[in-house]
């Protein structure tokens, strides 16, 4: 692990049955960076999520967040926020509701809830039930639910899909405050264009670990395009029906 890394992963690997999902995966993220990991579907970003969060476990290798396993973390709700489809979804509530709930969870004065709904852009559509939100606004909501406790890390499973250009354009000014502040951003994704203008750093996968490293040392400070170079280092899209 580097010195003060806050997300290491080392010699991860995940098997699924006869299925290896991630294989011998090692990177860290550094402080107060936007770090994006990149792969195809399929590639094995999910897993290594979740196995980060201490919701599955590897088969081989571990991975840490500020140097210790998540579930041994103390305060490890409050200090890593999470988006992940199936966490935090209350769709018979309202967005407030929600926020409320997940507030008193998480020990939390009620007007959190109002000042993350605030800064996701949804106060003017607080009180309308969660279930009736398009796909960007549930992903705006799920944004607030990890920011409720003011977290130093933020974990975000693929936070551009179902945003719209301007939602897309206020989620990458949003990070960017956010690691502005000091934050760390861990985020997936399979949209290269929208992460190019977001990242500081790049992981690429497809099952194995293809790059790690600053975006600026792999596109040459912008003479590539990170299209380009990932198709080279996964592949064109043959190898595992990769579709980016
Ligand atoms: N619980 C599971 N049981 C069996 N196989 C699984 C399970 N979870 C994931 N997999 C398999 O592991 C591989 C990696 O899946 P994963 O969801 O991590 O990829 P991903 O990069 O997040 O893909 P996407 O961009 O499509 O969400 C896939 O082949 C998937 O089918």
């Amino acid at each position: 692990m580097s010195d003060g890394a806050v997300v290491s992963f080392r010699g991860v690997t995940k098997k699924f049955g006869t299925t290896t999902a991630v294989d011998n995966l090692s990177f860290d993220a550094e402080p107060g960076r936007v770090v994006g990991l990149l792969g195809s579907n399929g590639a094995g970003k999910t897993t290594s999520l979740r196995m980060l969060l201490g919701l599955a476990r590897p088969t081989a290798g571990y991975a840490t967040v500020f140097g210790r396993s998540y579930q041994y973390l103390p305060d490890a709700a409050r200090r890593v926020g999470v988006s992940m489809d199936g966490i935090g979804e209350l769709p018979g509530a309202t967005g407030r509701g929600a926020l409320t709930t997940w507030a008193r969870m998480l020990g939390l004065p009620k007007g959190r809830g109002d000042a993350v709904l605030d800064r996701v852009g949804l106060a003017d559509r607080a009180d309308r039930k969660v279930k009736a939100y398009s796909t960007g606004m549930r992903q705006r909501l799920s944004l607030a639910v990890a920011l409720l406790a003011d977290p130093e890390l933020l974990v975000l499973d693929e936070p551009a899909n179902g945003l719209d250009p301007d939602g897309i354009r206020w989620l990458r000014d949003t990070l960017r405050s956010l690691a502005d502040e000091g934050r760390t951003v861990l985020l997936s994704s399979h949209l290269l264009a929208e992460v190019e203008q977001t990242v500081d750093d790049v992981v690429i996968m497809q099952r194995t670990l293809r790059y790690a490293g600053p975006l600026s040392d792999l596109t040459s400070d912008g003479a590539e395009r990170l299209e380009d170079r990932f198709f080279a280092l996964v592949g064109d899209g043959t190898e595992g029906k990769a579709h980016v």
